[in-house]
């Protein structure tokens, strides 16, 4: 019937024909193209290699920009060597490279290869890492279905970008000036011919743009930009500092064969940055390791068959048993009253800078550790941390840094049969020297292969070092990012008046952005300063009171302020549950850890209550504490409670 749908199409498809007649195209792919070009009246751009049908083997037959993103199409009797597909879908995705949608970069996750055989091909169909391939007469989920990415006028936008950018490519069954529309509809009637249409007109009207999708100039150029050696991203909270380096991951892999790590000194922020992946380059699930640090020593070492399995009970027993002699620890003491001061030292100082001698130790930099410690002093010290050694080695136990360490030495001896193809390291701010010597012995120097990400306002373990003591250059290579998507303009203010001192960019010599210079692209959000003598009602009350209580997290400084806060909740009934067995969802019972646990996470509502004083008179202890507050609270992105108990 004329003016219907089904009218429509008939009318594409034999236009369509009309186009192709004089082309020498074999009869199967010209049913395809007709097929594709009948996508027209769905909100797709085809466009057609003007090559075709003697395409070269390293582009494209066609290209179609839609709903469902870009699809890079090749039409083949037999199946395509994978570096064709895989040539041709990065030459549209350099081509796509400048695409804006409004002040936003399309990011290449919108870009999928398909392999189109004719009826009755017997050979491998599916989707695997380089592309789908399929039948012609499995078009229609490919164009039908899946996640809607781009909206009608975006899809419009970029089909118009591809075809400025490249004679090869040309519209098919459209024009860059004048998109024709069914006949008798105008533009808004359009919309109703597409039923998903408002419900993406709605979507886009947030101010979240979908990470995976949009991206800004400065994040689109470090995802893309080609380094001739160690590179460093760095940024304040919440710029996407994690999301480009998943973006710089996916693209990387498309260019590169092996695998590549992603890796950090947390282990939450690998399995935050793994599912996340998914998300973005699902089919590249396999050719990225996310894993900490120290279990990809112990997993290296285990595949040499070497032993470095770490039982914290005994390290942390042995630790004690030197700490209660009082002829090793009474100097210490007298020096600074606190086990956890000289753990640190031992942990992070001496291991964690892999010091091997006491001449070594008396002259080296101790920068953020506080009152200098004179060199002769440092001989008590020395003699606490052999002691501890010996103990280690009298229990027949490793501690965490000997794993590193001896992963360092065994790679020192025997390299990796095969390098992976890039090393990212998220938190680096938080590694010791010993853990980004070895990231930096696992990726070596060559382009391309090792990218540092992290902001030194939010180091939350003690240390320090120069990225040079680790042999790193960066001579200048990296990014800084400022804008925030992360946190509403409210959350953002208040998390920007914490005088967090970056050390780590202090140590590096590089520039840096603090948290207040941040751009907030997210407006309202709101914050509670709770002032009172009954924090656990308030914090109940303020939780029952919430819009939305969907991702909400309750942190603390210490494990066993999580636990009690996670009985306050389940007793009040309220489902709570340890942060560190958290699976990802953002549904689901209240979160409860302390917030070295929080790092690489984010929620929409975060608690943060007040806990007993632990002011310190130390002013390294003092600028730790202000960092770690920082952190807990740009992971809120709408709401943040702070509490504040008193009497
Ligand atoms: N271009 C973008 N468009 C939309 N959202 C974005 C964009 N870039 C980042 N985001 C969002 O901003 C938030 C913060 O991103 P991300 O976690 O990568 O920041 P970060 O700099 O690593 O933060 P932190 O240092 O606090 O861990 C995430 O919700 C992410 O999805």
């Amino acid at each position: 019937m004329p003016g219907t749908f089904h009218h429509r199409q008939e009318q594409l498809r034999r236009a369509a024909e009309q186009q192709l007649k004089d082309r020498l195209l074999p009869p199967w792919q010209k049913r395809v193209l007709q097929r594709l070009s009948v996508e027209a009246a769905n909100g797709w751009y085809p466009l057609l290699n003007q090559f075709a049908p003697r395409t070269p083997a390293q582009r494209p037959d066609a290209v179609l920009v839609g709903p469902q993103g870009v699809l890079v199409v090749l039409l083949r009797e037999t199946e395509p060597d994978w570096t064709d597909s895989r040539a041709a879908f990065v030459w549209v995705s350099e081509l796509l490279a400048g695409a804006t949608i409004g002040p936003a970069m399309l990011s290449e996750a919108v870009v999928r290869a398909v392999v189109v055989h004719p009826m009755g091909h017997t050979g491998h169909l599916g989707e695997d890492e380089e592309h789908t391939a399929i039948t012609e007469d499995q078009l229609d989920p490919v164009l039908r279905n899946g996640e809607r990415l781009l909206s009608a006028d975006e899809a419009r936008s970029v089909a118009e970008h591809l075809d400025s950018r490249t004679f090869d490519l040309a519209p098919m069954m459209w024009s860059a000036r004048r998109i024709p529309l069914p006949r008798g509809q105008d533009a808004e009637t359009a919309e109703l011919f597409d039923p998903h249409e408002q419900r993406l007109r709605s979507a886009l009207q947030r101010p979240f743009r979908d990470w995976r999708i949009f991206l800004d100039g400065t994040q689109l150029g470090a995802v893309r930009r080609s380094y001739s050696g160690p590179a460093r991203i760095t940024g304040p909270a919440g710029t996407g500092k994690s999301v480009i380096a998943l973006h710089r991951l996916a693209y990387l892999a498309r260019r590169t064969t092996g695998k590549l790590l992603f890796t950090s000194h947390q282990s939450t922020v690998p399995s935050v940055a793994a599912q996340q992946f998914r998300q973005l380059a699902p089919h590249l699930g396999n050719r990225v390791e996310f894993v900490h640090l120290h279990a990809w020593a112990r997993d290296f070492l285990a595949g040499r068959g070497r032993l470095a399995e770490v039982d914290d009970r005994e390290v942390e027993a042995a630790f004690e048993s030197v700490w209660q002699r009082a002829e090793l620890s009474a100097p210490l003491r007298g020096f600074r009253n606190s086990r956890g001061y000289w753990k640190d030292e031992v942990d992070r100082v001496i291991k964690g800078r892999a010091i091997r001698s006491f001449e070594a130790y008396r002259s080296v930099p101790r920068k953020g550790r506080g009152r200098p410690l004179p060199p002769d002093f440092r001989s008590h010290v020395w003699q606490f941390y052999c002691e501890y050694e010996r103990e280690l080695s009298e229990r027949g136990v490793f501690d965490h840094n000997d794993v590193l360490m001896r992963a360092l030495a065994e790679l020192e001896r025997r390299p990796l049969p095969r390098q992976y193809a890039a090393v990212v390291v998220d938190e680096v701010q938080d590694l010791t020297l010993a853990g980004l010597r070895l990231a930096h012995e696992i990726s070596g120097d060559a382009p391309d292969q090792l990218l540092l990400v992290g902001d030194g306002q939010q180091q939350v373990y003690a240390g320090g070092w120069r990225l040079s003591e680790a042999g790193i250059e960066l001579a200048g290579r990296g990014e800084i990012l400022r804008c925030n998507y992360r946190n509403r303009t409210a959350v953002l203010d208040r998390a920007g008046q914490v005088e967090a001192i970056n050390r780590f960019d202090d140590l590096d010599g590089g520039p840096s952005v603090p948290l207040d210079a941040a751009l907030p692209q997210l407006p309202g959000g709101r914050v509670v300063e709770w002032h009172g003598t009954d924090q656990e009602s308030a914090l109940l009350e303020a939780l029952r009171g919430l819009d939305d209580d969907s991702a909400t997290a309750v942190l603390t400084s210490t494990n066993a302020s999580a636990e009690h806060w996670e009985n306050v909740l389940r007793s009040a009934g309220v489902p709570a549950r340890p942060l560190d067995r958290w699976d990802g969802r953002t549904t689901g019972p209240v979160l409860v850890g302390t917030l070295f646990r929080a790092k690489g996470t984010e929620f929409r509502n975060v608690f943060l209550p007040g806990e007993p004083d632990t002011a310190s008179a130390f002013r390294e202890d003092r600028e730790a504490q202000l960092r770690r507050r920082l952190v807990a609270m740009t992971r809120a992105r709408d709401y943040l409670w702070i509490g504040a108990p008193h009497g």
